[in-house]
């Protein structure tokens, strides 16, 4: 058996950093000991037997695999030579070739999970450079899927677009939370209620579309065929322009992508 392996998230103390930090020692694929956490100020309490530093180069150097997981405008002013070992990206629009140049490395990943990671339940596309090898792509694999699922793209162009869908995709039904409860509390149901009703509908429908093989659309209109209290309301939601809505949201976030990887 080889060395056990090495791990160094630079912003690690972050949101994601620290989803995917839980989710890879609590899968057995780094020890606590062998992982290196990197922060900007003032130390996390979290995992207390990895070593955290600020110092982004001594975490490169420590590590067999390094995960940029810093926000991307925080992304040009890490300076550091990844010196040729597998890198991988969790950035919102950072195209592969510049992760390679900047990093000093040929073989990187460049991924797009989401906040779900947190709960062990990420949809997470991914993408390699013409570098990595199988050892690599074993490895981000499974990297990734202890964060939740996972799957390889074809292109960037795919991880550009699906970074609206996926990556920013946990906010879309969370907005729609929001909106359910402000309505439910402005006619008079109590914001406790409305919070407990709220989830339960958001994490049910999740576990239902887990169950059922049927396409969304196919339940949909099983819905509407009742010709009933659901469909009115589907009804007049699609007449006040959700499916358009839906679409311009999603377009906004592409074009975001494509903007960030460009100014970055
Ligand atoms: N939060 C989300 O839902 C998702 C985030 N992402 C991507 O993940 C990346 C991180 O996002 P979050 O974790 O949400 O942001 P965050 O702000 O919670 O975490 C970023 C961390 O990086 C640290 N940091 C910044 N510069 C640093 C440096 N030079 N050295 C060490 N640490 C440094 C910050 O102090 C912060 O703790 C972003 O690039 C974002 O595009 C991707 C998909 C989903
Ligand atoms: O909003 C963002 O830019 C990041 C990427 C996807 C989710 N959060």
């Amino acid at each position: 058996m080889g060395e056990p392996l090495s791990i160094g998230i630079i912003g690690g103390g972050g949101w994601l950093g620290r989803a995917i930090a839980e989710a890879i020692v609590d899968a057995q694929i780094v020890a606590a000991e062998h992982l290196t956490l990197s922060y900007r100020s003032g130390q996390p309490g979290f995992l207390p037997n990895a070593t955290w530093t600020r110092d982004n180069q001594e975490l490169a150097d420590r590590s067999d695999v390094i995960i940029v997981s810093v926000r991307p405008q925080d992304w040009p002013a890490i300076d550091i030579s990844a010196d040729g070992k597998l890198a991988m990206s969790v950035m919102a629009g950072v195209p592969l070739d510049q992760l390679a140049r900047r990093l000093n490395t040929e073989r990187v990943v460049r991924t797009l999970p989401n906040a779900a990671a947190e709960v062990r339940n990420s949809y997470t596309p991914w993408i390699g450079s013409l570098g990595v090898t199988a050892d690599d792509r074993n490895v981000a694999c499974r990297i990734l899927e202890a964060c939740g699922a996972a799957d390889e793209v074809e292109s960037e162009a795919d991880i550009d677009y699906l970074t609206g869908l996926t990556g920013s995709g946990p906010a879309f039904p969370a907005l729609l939370a929001a909106a359910m409860m402000d309505d439910a509390i402005r006619r008079g149901i109590s914001p406790d209620i409305a919070r407990r009703s709220v989830s339960a509908v958001l994490i049910g429908t999740g576990k239902l579309l887990e169950a059922r093989s049927d396409n969304p659309k196919d339940i949909v209109r099983t819905f509407l065929d009742y010709r009933g209290t659901t469909a009115a309301a589907i009804e007049a939601m699609c007449a006040a322009g959700f499916e358009a809505a839906v679409a311009d949201g999603l377009a906004a976030a592409l074009q975001k992508s494509v903007s960030m990887g460009q100014a970055s």
